[in-house]
């Protein structure tokens, strides 16, 4: 198939890259034109800008967002929406939040533009090689482009999820698990190492992830972490976040889920930003007031 690529950051590079090797037709943008022109010396054909993009799609067009979720993809739709024409698609394959991507859904079904959201997971290695897919959007019109995320996905993995906005809302989901996966293998490994014991971390890691019950790629990527840096002594812990934690708990509010493991992460990874926190102040000078107990002096 023929397909337009905006965003050759990390992933859209590589899912490019990807889609080549599955012998789809790729035309490509990117603000870096660096980008543009080395995904065209490995065979894509460049594009100098949006419009151009646009004009070397044949109809019904299909335009592949790959940029960071909010203004960069309002922008894109806002410029791409004029451009194209009534049976054309757009995929969205950011972290977008699942509201987000209704409005643009609707929005864009007004001009007989159909919109995918697509919750890409895996990461760099995944979008070279094989990614996994949770894709939202039209059912009918889904089958048409099925061969795109059957030929860029690992077998079986891809996911039609249902209506506009369904498959940003796995992903979300899917995120908000990740958190909570993450931060128990990392309290489990800091209990072995205050523990009264000498652990080999990778090798550990590596034990787990052969016929465990806690086998999976975490895992795999967890020896591989402990292999490059025993007691991760070059890094600092803190965790930073780009939304879907937050969204997942904030659905779990809205329909009263109690899901304190993944709320729990996302508060962890927080209080992993601050060196030192208010909350902690006010109980030491509290302590200090009612108690006279000791407190560290800044
Ligand atoms: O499934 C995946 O491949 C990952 O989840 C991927 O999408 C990305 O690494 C996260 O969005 C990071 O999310 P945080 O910045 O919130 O940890």
């Amino acid at each position: 198939m023929q397909i337009g690529i905006i965003g050759l950051g990390k992933m859209g590079y590589n899912l490019a890259l990807n889609m080549m090797d599955h012998k789809h037709e790729v035309v490509a943008f990117d603000l870096d034109k660096k980008a543009v022109e080395r995904l065209a010396g490995e065979g894509a054909t460049g594009a100098s800008s949006i419009a151009d993009l646009v004009e070397k799609l044949q109809a019904p067009r299909i335009v592949w967002l790959m940029v960071p979720h909010g203004k960069p993809v309002d922008n894109l739709i806002d410029q791409l929406t004029p451009l194209l024409s009534k049976g054309d698609i757009i995929i969205e394959g950011g972290n977008s939040h699942y509201k987000e991507s209704i409005r643009h859904a609707e929005d864009l079904s007004k001009h007989g533009i159909y919109f995918f959201d697509v919750g890409t997971s895996g990461g760099t290695e995944g979008a070279r090689h094989g990614a996994c897919y949770m894709i939202g959007g039209d059912a009918e019109v889904f089958k048409t482009i099925e061969p795109l995320f059957r030929d860029t996905a690992v077998p079986n993995g891809y996911v039609y999820t249902g209506r506009a906005g369904s498959g940003h809302y796995c992903k979300m989901v899917h995120n908000g698990i990740e958190y909570g996966m993450m931060a128990a293998i990392g309290e489990g490994f800091e209990v072995m190492e205050k523990g009264p014991f000498d652990y080999d971390f990778a090798e550990v890691a590596r034990c787990w992830s052969n016929g465990s019950v806690i086998r999976g790629w975490l895992m795999e990527l967890t020896e591989s972490a402990f292999r490059q840096d025993p007691r991760l002594e070059q890094i600092k812990g803190v965790v930073h976040s780009s939304g879907e934690g937050k969204w997942t708990v904030e659905e779990a509010l809205n329909f009263q889920v109690a899901a304190p493991v993944i709320t729990m992460s996302l508060l962890m990874r927080y209080r992993s930003e601050e060196t030192d926190t208010f909350t902690g102040k006010v109980q030491a000078a509290l302590r200090n007031q009612f108690g006279g107990h000791a407190v560290e002096k800044a």
